[in-house]
């Protein structure tokens, strides 16, 4: 059960760390820029007739600026670009360098589909990126057609052996379909074994009110970890210091790269949750299973209410961030957990 924001208490101070209610801490933000995307993914925004975001309504880079500014002045570290597609935004590229350019030290991370990564690997390394999420749900060019809409495979598959080439760090994203994917395990362990990379598997979310997502299509991490260790041996990371996130990451004896799962849906990790997400229009979504926002735009356009003012609503909303799973757990196991869909979210 949430508090009504304004019983709660706000310190004063000019930098701090961010806590919840639940003794959590928060210090990574994910923005997401853009609600557009050249693709059709049937788990994220299959939908027909999708209503974009008028311009004006997203927020412009001086504010995600301010915004970023304003996080990390609360100690968050970490900052996602996401979208939507981030790179389907004009001038995209200055924008990254004008973040890092204000804030050298920010663990700054990107996650894309990477269709229009081709010629822009060189830049993205001058900048300062370290490493890419990429999401590719199958290796097969037909079914990536299927998943996506789109026949933009061949390009997203040479853009990773191009990072690769230029010593990025890649994290591959793969939503586990049962009946769409689930056929491919091996050939996925086999690009991780071979190449020095991350590959993740998701559990499909029931994100978006017409999601497609039905309870039976969840390819669980339980059982993609069963069937992975009838192919490889493989050897849980154990994680030095503070935990970095939702995924349990395995090497892959004799191997490369890794494997690793994101299970959202079947052991919430909710008790160690981090994040902020912001999105395009600047609301603040302290869960990305509740579809509660805060709107952060009206105070940034503000020409009276200024950047304390958005840390307190920050500060505040961040206090009483919910339990994801306790909302997952209330939906039933039939329709969507929340309402906006995941390219409107970031994911
Ligand atoms: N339910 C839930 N799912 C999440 C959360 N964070 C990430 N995911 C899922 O995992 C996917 C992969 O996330 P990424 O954008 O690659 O970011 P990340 O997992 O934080 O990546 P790293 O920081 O590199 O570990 C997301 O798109 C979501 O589908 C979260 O806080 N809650
Ligand atoms: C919304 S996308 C935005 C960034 C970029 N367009 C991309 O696809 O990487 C971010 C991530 O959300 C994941 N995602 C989208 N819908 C999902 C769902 N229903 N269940 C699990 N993951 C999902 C995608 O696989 C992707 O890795
Ligand atoms: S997952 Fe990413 S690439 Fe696919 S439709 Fe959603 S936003 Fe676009
Ligand atoms: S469901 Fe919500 S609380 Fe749980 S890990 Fe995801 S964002 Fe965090």
């Amino acid at each position: 059960m949430t508090q009504p924001l304004e019983r709660v208490r706000v310190p004063s101070a000019q930098s701090e760390t961010m806590t919840d209610q639940h003794g959590r801490s928060i210090n990574y933000l994910r923005l997401s820029i853009t609600d557009r995307c050249n693709l059709r993914c049937l788990y994220c925004r299959s939908c027909e007739g999708l209503k974009m975001l008028p311009h004006d309504q997203m927020l412009s880079y001086e504010e995600c600026l301010e915004l970023i500014a304003v996080a990390s002045t609360l100690n968050i570290s970490k900052v996602r670009l996401t979208g939507g597609e981030p790179f389907i935004r004009k001038n995209f590229l200055h924008f990254l360098e004008r973040i890092l350019d204000a804030h050298p030290q920010l663990d700054m991370r990107l996650t894309t589909n990477a269709t229009l990564l081709g010629g822009k690997i060189p830049a993205l390394k001058k900048i300062g990126i370290k490493g890419l999420n990429i999401s590719l749900d199958t290796l097969d060019r037909a079914k990536f057609q299927r998943i996506t809409g789109r026949d933009f495979f061949l390009p997203v598959r040479g853009a990773i052996d191009q990072c690769l080439d230029y010593g990025l760090r890649i994290k591959i994203n793969v939503v586990a379909m049962k009946g769409i994917n689930d056929d491919e395990l091996a050939a996925f362990i086999r690009l991780a074994e071979n190449q020095p990379l991350d590959v993740r598997f998701i559990e499909f979310m029931p994100v978006g009110e017409k999601t497609v997502w039905r309870p039976d299509q969840v390819w669980t991490s339980r059982e993609i970890l069963q069937q992975a260790q009838e192919v490889v041996q493989l050897k849980p990371v154990t994680e030095s210091g503070k935990r970095n996130g939702p995924a349990r990451m395995f090497e892959i004896v004799g191997g490369k790269g890794r494997i690793g799962v994101i299970s959202p849906m079947s052991s919430h990790f909710c008790g160690q949750c981090n994040r902020l997400r912001i999105t395009p229009d600047g609301r603040l979504r302290t869960c990305l299973f509740s579809d509660k926002e805060y709107r952060l735009r009206p105070i940034l356009r503000s020409s009276k209410l200024g950047r304390e003012h958005l840390r307190r609503v920050i500060i505040r909303a961040g206090k009483i961030k919910p339990m994801g799973h306790e909302i997952l757990a209330a939906q039933g196991r039939q329709g969507s957990v929340c309402r906006k869909i995941m390219s409107a979210i970031g994911g």
